[in-house]
């Protein structure tokens, strides 16, 4: 039997437009795959890859109920009738499965730990691989920087804690994979996020005073975005 390592197929996908990543991943002894944050606007490249690669779409997870583009799990789950899509059970938003802290998602031989990491939004969720040391943050923490919190459910008390309590303290080595960059990183690592995190290496008094005074711009599609993300992407409502 192959060992754990040689086990996933990984790839790292980018919607320029919004600065999004999606990663896929699957177990390369049964080709049961998943999609971490999938956009609309790229399902039929992703679809393309996943026929190239030979490999079965089982979820298409979201990190959160996404502001700035409509997810693609619902038109996913169209063309892929035996995928599932997703989603922290503190999002508001539908879905087929939802998570909770410590719930375990298992594709083929691979398996990705849930952890709640709350204060971007409610539902934010940190996904772990840990065979292979790796996780997927969504919004909680950026290369260098995190998620915003002035808007959905946003708490920059809540993200500090979040963050710190279960993205930053997982082993140093651990690679930690943001759903946006706008800076022109792909990864990072906890140690190096520990290190060098613009805001969250400050203590909890100065964050939260960063985070009020951020002044950011909404997101150009936020008024389509959010309630189609609540929905799943789809505006049908019997295909979440
Ligand atoms: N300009 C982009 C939106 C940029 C933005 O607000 N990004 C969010 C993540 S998407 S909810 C964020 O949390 N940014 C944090 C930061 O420090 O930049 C657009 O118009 O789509
Ligand atoms: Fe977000």
């Amino acid at each position: 039997m192959a060992s754990v390592r040689n086990l996933l197929v990984f790839r790292q996908l980018f919607h320029k437009e919004t600065s999004t990543y999606t990663y896929l991943l699957a177990c390369k002894q049964t080709m049961k795959a998943v999609l971490i944050d999938p956009v609309l606007d790229c399902v039929e490249r992703d679809l393309k890859l996943l026929r190239e690669l030979g490999v079965q779409l089982v979820y298409g997870i979201n990190t959160h109920v996404h502001a700035d583009h409509i997810t693609g799990t619902g038109k996913l789950k169209q063309a892929l009738p035996d995928c599932k899509s997703v989603l922290g059970s503190k999002s508001g938003g539908r879905a087929d499965i939802f998570v909770d802290q410590s719930e375990r998602l298992k594709f083929g031989n691979l398996m990705l730990e849930c952890r709640s990491t709350p204060g971007h939004t409610n539902g934010c969720t940190t996904f772990v691989l840990h065979d292979r040391a790796m996780a997927f943050t969504g919004d909680a923490l950026l290369v260098r920087g995190c998620g915003r919190t002035d808007f959905q459910q946003g708490s920059p008390s809540t993200l500090y804690e979040s963050v710190h309590s279960q993205i930053l303290s997982l082993p140093k080595h651990y690679k930690l994979y943001p759903a946006h960059d706008y800076k022109g990183f792909s990864v990072t690592t906890v140690e190096e996020e520990l290190a060098h995190n613009t805001r969250l290496t400050k203590s909890k008094e100065e964050f939260i005073k960063i985070m009020d005074n951020l002044n950011l711009p909404y997101p150009k599609r936020i008024d389509e975005s959010l309630p189609a993300n609540l929905i799943c992407g789809v505006t049908d409502p019997v295909s979440s």
